[in-house]
């Protein structure tokens, strides 16, 4: 068994993550949570939300998982959200061509077709299943299609990202925020990708959570007015340079920055807050790295992208967000396709006084024209744009109403202007987070097997070394025996920590070192034991799941150091209990 199969295998039997429609044998690309997996999930993405949300601002919103077919034309997903398939000619399953080829070339996903087909060729790859010839490889939309309404309704698609719910409400989140760049809206929902061979578990799903937050900022002020939070912390950067040489550079925000390595500092701030968010909830330092998008990889309207991987025991590095300066394309794409201008107004500090062609209609010659129109006509005229002026006949439309302006009664005159501000399209940061393949590397980072002593033998223990913030169970209560006389002290115990906000456990079945077991295999960090010296001298048994280190603590106030030492408040000496 290698460590997925053996963290698999744990999830399964302990209820974090179960096959989907297992009892009608399943379907690949699809995994239910379990009740630990869900609350570690929850765990997860409460921690996202503290720092996106509650800590930088950017405000969550929540939009329909269906989207219509103009969004999607818009963003590009109709034309262009695909993947090369290669289907094998004899058993008809299918591939991912790039995923063929991964080994052959570094970054395969960057190939055409063409080239696809020339590797798959060259090196005679066949069928992973039967060994039979392969077909050529054709693009194949990943997007899953639905229809709006009964009939043949109206062409819909499941959301492939959450991102583009917070584009088509750029307005009213610019509203929102009263046009102050930048402002930020974030998204932690389903999004659905019809992915071609779902065999990697957990890791590619068909339906998964992202937690996505959108900043819009100003294209010409990418400084980040918090950068000295993380000036100093040391990030594993793999930049496009580095993966010439094949080697993971270490080095800080601040010399990142001066080094150009990342291309502003705003994005070097979400850079290295997706570095503390991964770390916080658990993932090992030294398996984490941030790979910059090479220059043949990067999306062309990109200024820079990189990718926060993960090393993995059986699939290596993997993606689990994305972060990148998406410029101003997404809006400019809804903003044709809607024929809506998507801009915010950015008012100066100070007004500037700008030359400017303004446009001097004649009244003399108006007047008999358009009547009691005139002025209105006349001011309609001065928000034309040159292009719209640059004709025989000006077209203007007042209250509904069309005019047409010949030009020869117009004329043109360059003047000084005091403007207070202009029109802007944002640039976008996006970054784009993965739930659940982070969920599934937290735990994959967690396990760990040791042998330990017990009872004067070495026995084998499983134990899942979740940060505390994120292990779905916080501590566990376990009367020694089953009996009234340490039931009811228990479950009152659970009680009150249940109050303080923790996540407890009661558990009374079975022998105490199984029920330790169960707990070091769910990542319990804290058990209590009730005793019957608790009858005695109202104190517990806390123990570490980490250490297996056991103390005694009073009842007294035992809520306040559950929580001290959960929070990383306390540990055992400064909590006050004695060995
Ligand atoms: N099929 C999937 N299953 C689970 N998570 C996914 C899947 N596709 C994307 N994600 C997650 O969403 C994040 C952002 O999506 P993005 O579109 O950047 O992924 P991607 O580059 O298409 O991923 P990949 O190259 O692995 O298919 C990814 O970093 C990943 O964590």
């Amino acid at each position: 068994m290698d460590r997925y199969e053996q963290v698999i295998e744990l999830a399964k039997r302990r209820g974090f993550l179960w096959n989907s429609f297992e009892l009608y044998g399943g379907a690949a690309g699809f995994y239910d949570y379990g009740p630990l997996g869900s609350t570690l999930k929850r765990r997860i993405e409460q921690i996202w939300r503290e720092l996106y949300v509650i800590h930088e601002g950017f405000m969550e919103i929540e939009t329909p998982t269906i989207g219509i077919e103009d969004v999607f034309v818009a963003s590009g997903h109709v034309g262009g959200f695909s993947d090369p398939l290669c289907e094998c000619k004899e058993c008809g399953e299918a591939f991912r061509a790039d995923h063929l080829v991964d080994k052959i070339v570094e970054i395969a996903d960057a190939l055409s077709n063409e080239e696809l087909d020339r590797l798959i060729k060259e090196n005679n790859i066949g069928c992973p299943e039967c060994g039979g010839e392969l077909g050529e490889a054709y693009e194949f939309n990943l997007m899953f299609k639905t229809s709006i309404g009964p009939g043949t309704g109206r062409q819909g698609y499941m959301r492939p990202e959450t991102a583009q719910g917070m584009f088509v409400n750029f307005q009213r989140l610019s509203r929102y925020y009263r046009e102050k760049l930048p402002f930020g809206a974030t998204q932690i929902g389903k999004s659905y990708r019809n992915e071609i061979s779902p065999r990697q578990g957990v890791i590619r799903l068909r339906e998964f959570t992202q937690a996505e937050a959108e900043i819009f900022t100003h294209p010409e002020e990418k400084t980040h007015p918090n950068i000295g939070r993380f000036e100093d912390v040391t990030l594993n950067l793999y930049s496009d340079e580095a993966q010439q040489k094949g080697v993971i550079e270490q080095m800080t925000v601040r010399e990142a920055i001066d080094r150009k390595i990342i291309a502003h500092e705003f994005l070097a701030y979400h850079i290295a807050l997706t570095n503390n968010f991964l770390q916080r909830v658990g993932i090992a330092a030294d398996k984490l790295r941030f790979r910059q998008h090479q220059k043949d990889e990067m999306a062309h309207y990109a200024i820079d992208c990189w990718d926060a991987e993960i090393l993995t025991d059986r699939f290596g590095w993997i993606e689990v967000v994305g972060i990148a300066d998406r410029t101003d394309y997404d809006l400019m794409a809804h903003a044709k396709t809607s024929g809506t201008e998507l801009v915010v107004h950015v008012e100066y500090d100070e007004p500037k006084m700008i030359e400017q062609f303004v446009v001097k209609p004649n009244m003399a010659k108006m007047g008999p024209l358009f009547k009691g129109k005139a002025k209105t006509v006349a001011d309609a005229l001065k928000e034309l744009s040159s292009d719209e002026l640059d004709k025989e006949e000006i077209k203007v439309t007042v209250d509904g109403e069309d005019f047409t302006v010949p030009s020869d009664i117009i004329s043109y005159t360059q003047e000084t202007v005091k403007v207070s501000g202009e029109k802007i399209v944002p640039h976008v940061i996006e970054p784009s987070y993965g739930i659940d393949r982070i969920l599934y590397c937290t735990m994959e980072h967690a396990f760990e097997e040791e042998m330990v002593a017990a009872e004067g033998e070495e026995e084998e223990r499983i134990v899942l070394r979740f940060q505390n913030e994120v292990a779905p169970v916080q501590v566990a209560i376990l009367p020694l025996l089953t009996r009234e006389e340490l039931m009811d002290p228990a479950k009152q115990i659970a009680e009150k920590l249940r109050n303080r906000g923790l996540l407890v456990a009661y558990d009374d079945s079975r022998a105490i070192g199984r029920r330790y077991r169960r707990n070091d295999e769910i990542g319990t960090p804290y058990s209590i034991t009730i005793d019957y010296d608790t009858l005695e001298d109202n104190s517990v048994t806390i123990r570490d799941r980490d250490t297996m280190e056991q103390v005694r603590a009073p009842v007294d106030g035992i809520e306040d150091v559950i929580y001290d030492l959960v929070y990383g408040k306390r540990d055992f000496e400064t909590a006050g209990v004695k060995l």
